[in-house]
């Protein structure tokens, strides 16, 4: 290739970088990647499809010097530290007007700070997500850009021929202002550590609760892994049911620690959902859980001294795997619920402009959380783009209907029998006191003002009361 020849480079080629750049190249654009380990530039450069133009370099200055102008770079590298050594490092190779986003699970703070420094520096910087793993990367992921939207514009025809595509169209759009790409990501990330909770909490209903095997409940995860339920992670599970141990005897899944790690971006929503204020209850809770898990040893220590768990549940089989199927179907809409409630708020709340409608058509293929009920959401918005939350939707709330009673069964079981269900709880007691006309927060209110002279309002009158409490 000849000087300033390629269309776009990357910074960072581990499992993300390497694969969103071969998916760049399969599209016909001419790509250029940069990581110090020469290894990493050569096995880009051999996974290469035929033909097309690719090349790894271990050399910054010479990917940048080797890009079309105005340079468009992408990084896909570790939150935090590393990105702000990325651009340091960038500063001085590059021109006003050249293009730096940063793919990577950011936290949306640390964004706004960088669009505001690179924005004094003449450049564009624009925070994006990026979902679907390293297969998604490679064959078509979701893309959340936000920010700089002149930034977007010049990467947009690049992005929407790499993305996951409906039909015809792309799953990227211009989510934004400031941090939006990566405060949906965030979102994102939150929504699918709750429904990954609530898979985890439904197999184990199944496995501990009713006796179903593995090779049982990937039958039952294929048949729910159907309609409008059909859903990437619903998709995995099925298929992890079946996996083999190769290191010993029957299933791998079996052998695998209950200890789970996290990256931080669910705990960043919990937070921020908190800040902002508002509940994402199901959220918090597959943090928490997460959390518990880490402390092997008192549980193990617990475990001992509370031996009251029977773990059985007393119902019939084929009819309690029909009750936890529609435990998980109406957690799993309250999931989202939260998400994109929390989404709108921080729209007004933190000036970010998200457009709801936008992220819900960008997560409908290629993301962790891609499903068949993100198109009914999508209408929900696309008919009411500011709607606050998609239990006021009525189509929503007809499978919310149909899915409650069962959802109210499988917790009595489970807590009859000992079967950890937070997160199916946390589900249900938000929709319990979402759909209360009143609360019983006047005896909070009673109690504030007895103790600290906090005032209160009244139902049947206008106006702010003090009483001297007896
Ligand atoms: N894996 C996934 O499923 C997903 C990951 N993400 C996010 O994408 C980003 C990348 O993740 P992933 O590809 O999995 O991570 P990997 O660890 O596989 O790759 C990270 C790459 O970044 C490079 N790197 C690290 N520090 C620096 C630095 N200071 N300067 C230049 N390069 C650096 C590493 O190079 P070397 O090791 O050679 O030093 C490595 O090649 C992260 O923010 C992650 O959270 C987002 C969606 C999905
Ligand atoms: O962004 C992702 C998927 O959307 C990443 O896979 C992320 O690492 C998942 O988070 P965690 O490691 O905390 O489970």
């Amino acid at each position: 290739m000849t000087n300033s020849a390629f269309d776009f480079g990357m910074i960072g080629l581990g499992v993300m970088g390497r694969n969103f750049l071969l998916n760049m190249a399969d599209h016909g654009f001419s790509v250029i990647g940069f990581d110090k380990d020469q290894q990493k530039n050569d096995a880009l450069e051999q996974a290469a499809t035929p033909g097309t133009t690719v090349k790894g370099v271990a050399d910054l200055a010479t990917m940048v010097q080797l890009l079309k102008s105005p340079r468009k770079i992408m990084m896909l590298v570790p939150a935090g530290k590393p990105v702000d050594d990325v651009i340091e490092s960038l500063l001085p190779l590059l021109q006003k007007g050249d293009v730096v986003i940063d793919g990577g699970n950011s936290y949306w703070k640390d964004t706004l700070r960088r669009v505001e420094y690179c924005k004094e520096k003449g450049l564009h910087f624009m925070g994006m997500g990026v979902s679907g793993g390293e297969k998604g990367a490679r064959t078509g992921p979701s893309i959340m850009p936000g920010g700089d939207e002149e930034a977007y514009r010049h990467v947009q025809p690049m992005l929407e021929a790499v993305a996951a595509k409906v039909g015809d169209s792309p799953c990227v759009g211009y989510l934004g202002k400031g941090a939006a790409g990566h405060f949906v990501k965030m979102v994102h990330n939150g929504i699918e550590y709750a429904i990954m909770q609530l898979i985890s909490e439904s197999y184990n209903m199944l496995r501990q609760g009713a006796g179903l095997t593995n090779q049982q409940l990937h039958e039952v995860f294929s048949k729910w892994n159907e309609g409008v339920n059909q859903s990437f992670l619903l998709e995995i599970t099925r298929d992890i049911f079946l996996q083999k141990d190769d290191k010993g005897t029957g299933e791998l899944l079996d052998k695998i620690s209950d200890q789970a790690g996290s990256k931080g971006t669910g705990k960043w929503t919990s937070q921020d959902a908190l800040n902002l204020p508002l509940p994402v209850t199901v959220i918090d809770a597959a943090v928490a859980l997460r959390n518990i898990s880490s402390l092997k040893e008192q549980r193990t220590q617990a475990a001992a001294l509370y031996q009251t768990a029977t773990g059985k549940v007393a119902v019939a089989q084929e009819e309690f795997i029909k009750q936890v199927h529609d435990a998980l179907m109406f957690s799993t809409i309250i999931c989202y619920a939260q998400g994109l409630a929390m989404l709108q708020t921080a729209s007004k709340e933190l000036d970010m402009q998200i457009s709801l409608p936008e992220s819900v058509r960008v997560w409908r293929a290629g993301c962790i959380i891609r499903s068949g009920l993100l198109p009914l959401f999508y209408t929900a918005y696309q008919q009411d783009p500011s709607l606050p939350n998609l239990l006021l939707d009525a189509e929503v709330a007809k499978l919310l209907q149909q899915t409650e009673g069962n959802l109210r069964t499988v917790i009595v079981e489970a807590a009859k029998t000992g079967l950890p269900a937070a997160a199916f709880m946390s589900a249900l007691s938000y929709f319990d006191a979402y759909r209360s006309e009143r609360l019983p927060t006047n005896m909070v209110q009673a109690q504030r003002d007895y103790f600290g002279a906090h005032t209160y309002q009244r139902i049947d009158m206008p106006g702010t009361f003090h009483t001297e409490w007896q």
